[in-house]
């Protein structure tokens, strides 16, 4: 990296060392002329073979963020490393080893998905002419449109045009996959295609870095989060972490509610709120069978138990001060 010689502190939240790392900042920010700061002091750490979801609302500086990290954009200040080698120093020897889609390529309608990334690859002076071949085979592979190779690019629904778009980033053996907001205008089947194909692609060993403005899709793929609000980095660390400081709740529903409260209070459980039909109370370090059980024989009607959490979104509400949009 460029200050090379600072060693910045560890990233908040993130206990693992840059030798574990695929990507880490230190102190990177990006001011644009006129003075607005886009990425403000970002101490970036995403652990190798991580599913790395980079969230935050819109404008919060995610794409300003990914064009420094691949080399597209030069940091006012601070630096960052891409699977070892500082940026943008080290591009060359980094590039190869990562696939990117930032700016969905552009492919030709009239042409079939091969041709298409056929055309792609020729436009990469680091990518061999000679086995082309084979590489768009496997890449075509990777992301099931082997089948429809051959197909034209105007026929392939939203999710294959997006898995095509994520083949164009496989064209070569990749260590880390860079996907800047990759179910953006996908509908629901397509955005279940490339959730499932990027859970496909982390389970063979690569590292994938995604931006989202939608919570529920990082939720359900991501081992790792970093969430931005206004540039700054609020939170990062493994998914399990973030939501450990949380306490699981009990949550009993009955027509008699202040019995059920009292059995609760009586297994010493904290925080007992008591609703019109319903109570609950944080379960500690309680079996929730043994709850459910003291309901049953204090002889309190139980219509429904539950165990909750608070869903990430929740916990990002406060983190962000905003809500992030959830059904895209
Ligand atoms: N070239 C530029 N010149 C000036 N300001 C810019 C430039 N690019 C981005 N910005 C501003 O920087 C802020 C961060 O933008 P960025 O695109 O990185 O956010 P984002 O989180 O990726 O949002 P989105 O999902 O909407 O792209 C925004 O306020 C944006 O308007």
């Amino acid at each position: 990296m460029g200050e090379g010689a600072h060693e910045a502190a560890p990233p908040q939240g993130a206990p693992h060392m840059p030798g574990d790392c695929s990507i880490v900042s230190r102190g990177l920010t990006k001011r644009f002329r006129g003075g607005q700061v886009a990425v403000d002091d970002l101490h970036l750490a995403v652990p190798r073979g991580s599913v790395f979801g980079f969230l935050g609302p819109n404008g919060s500086g995610k794409t300003t963020t990914i064009r420094m990290l691949l080399g597209l954009m030069n940091p006012t200040s601070g630096g960052c490393e891409v699977l070892g080698q500082a940026m943008p120093a080290g591009l060359a020897a980094a590039l190869p080893k990562v696939g990117a889609l930032v700016e969905g390529p552009a492919f030709y309608p009239y042409l079939s998905g091969e041709a298409n990334l056929r055309r792609y690859d020729a436009a990469d002076p680091t990518a061999d002419p000679r086995t082309v071949t084979g590489r768009v085979g496997v890449a075509l592979d990777r992301v099931g449109l082997g089948a429809a190779a051959g197909k034209r690019y105007r026929a392939y629904s939203l999710g294959m045009r997006q898995r095509l778009a994520i083949a164009a980033a496989l064209l070569g053996p990749r260590e880390l996959l860079v996907l800047d907001e990759p179910t953006n205008g996908l509908d629901p089947q397509g955005t279940r295609e490339v959730r499932s194909l990027i859970k496909d692609i982390a389970a063979d060993g690569t590292t994938v870095f995604v931006s989202s403005h939608l919570l529920t899709e990082v939720e359900q793929m991501c081992t790792h989060v970093g969430v931005m609000r206004t540039g700054r980095l609020v939170a990062q660390g493994p998914i399990a972490e973030l939501r450990g400081g949380h306490a699981p709740r009990v949550r009993v529903e009955s027509p008699h509610p202040g019995q059920a409260a009292d059995v609760l209070r009586g297994l010493g459980l904290a925080d007992v709120r008591t609703g019109e039909q319903e109570v609950t109370a944080e379960l500690g370090g309680l079996e929730p069978e043994r709850v459910c059980a003291e309901l049953v024989r204090d002889g309190v009607a139980v219509r429904g138990f539950a165990v909750t959490r608070p869903s990430l979104e929740e916990l990002f509400v406060g983190l962000t001060g905003e809500g992030f949009d959830v059904d895209g």
